[in-house]
């Protein structure tokens, strides 16, 4: 049985901080229709896709902060998108901001889903690396509260039967950290999908703002060689709200070739063939794990 597929990454341009919800959605059902017009039968949005990235400000005011979450999935406006995915027969992951009441409790998380061609939810994903800070911190030229307005993730790093084979999520920060690549890995996933928000000025460190594209690209072809798995990478890019953000969308080949990337900083699809059977070319030979992994060695990176 052939395990090809067209897969499509939709990098999205700047959200800004008013626009509605069905702005984001009418914006993702064109690159989709033109993603499945140009033969993709999976498509891949951005981190917090449905908003602007809400992060960068101190919200107070509960109701406002809320108005950038998702208390549904899908809901009555992102149906639309579930809607045109459904009927074109092409499945899709999505990154949002999620409310879930769990035991009682409201819990904030950064979340993202992987939708089948029949328009079903077959796995969804909470970020577990939250980078920035949970408190205002007024010296910044932008603030990064994902540590205020996130919770760590409580799923863990699933992996999903889907598109004929095995399929992870993570989130952004998460791609900076080998784990999650090599968890992802163990568990056998062969295509590992993330979307990113990533300014290009880094406050801690700016003397490392010119190295961002490098560093998002390093991370990510870092990941699929390692683990012999494709990687889908895809911004929200451009100047959102004053604060640029990085593009660089891609497709990486388990060998950690980038086949496809956008050019610019708007919507835009970067494109190509996965073949799943690809991923063999490394697991079989390199990095067979059962073969050359050492883990008793490998004892300090999992403790606390
Ligand atoms: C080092 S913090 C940089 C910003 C971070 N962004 C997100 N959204 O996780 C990222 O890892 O791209």
């Amino acid at each position: 049985m052939t395990r090809k597929f067209i897969a499509a990454a939709a990098q999205l341009g700047p959200i800004a901080r008013d626009e509605p919800r069905a702005s984001a959605v009418a914006r993702m059902q064109k690159l989709l229709i033109e993603a499945h017009r140009r033969g993709a039968e999976l498509v891949v949005f951005p981190e917090l896709a449905l908003t602007t990235f809400f992060p960068r400000w101190l919200i107070e005011d509960e109701a406002e902060l809320d108005s950038f979450y998702e208390t549904e999935m899908p809901n009555a406006e992102v149906q639309p998108l579930f809607d045109t995915a459904r009927e074109l027969g092409v499945g899709f992951y999505l990154g949002y901001a999620e409310i879930a009441y769990e035991n009682g409790q409201k819990r904030r998380f950064n979340t993202s889903i992987m939708v089948d061609k029949s328009g079903q939810i077959i796995g969804k994903y909470r970020k577990i690396h939250l980078p920035g800070h949970p408190e205002y911190e007024d010296w910044r030229p932008f603030q990064h509260l994902e540590k205020r307005y996130f919770e760590h993730g409580n799923l863990g790093f699933g992996v999903f039967d889907g598109f004929g084979g095995k399929l992870g999520m993570c989130l952004c920060n998460d791609r900076r950290w080998p784990e999650t690549f090599r968890v992802l890995g163990l568990r056998g996933a062969e295509l590992v999908m993330l979307g990113y928000n990533t300014p290009v000025h880094y406050p801690l460190a700016p003397e490392h703002d010119h190295l961002q594209d490098f560093h998002n690209h390093l991370s990510m072809q870092a990941g699929a060689y390692a683990n012999g798995c494709w990687v889908i990478g895809t911004a929200k890019a451009g100047r959102e709200e004053g604060c640029d953000l990085i593009g660089g969308t891609c497709i990486i080949a388990p060998t950690g070739e980038i086949i496809a990337k956008t050019q610019g900083f708007g919507d835009e699809l970067a494109m190509a063939e996965i073949d799943l059977d690809r991923c063999r070319e490394l697991r079989e030979n390199v990095f067979n794990f059962a073969l050359h992994r050492e883990p008793d060695d490998y004892r300090d990176i999992c403790a606390g």
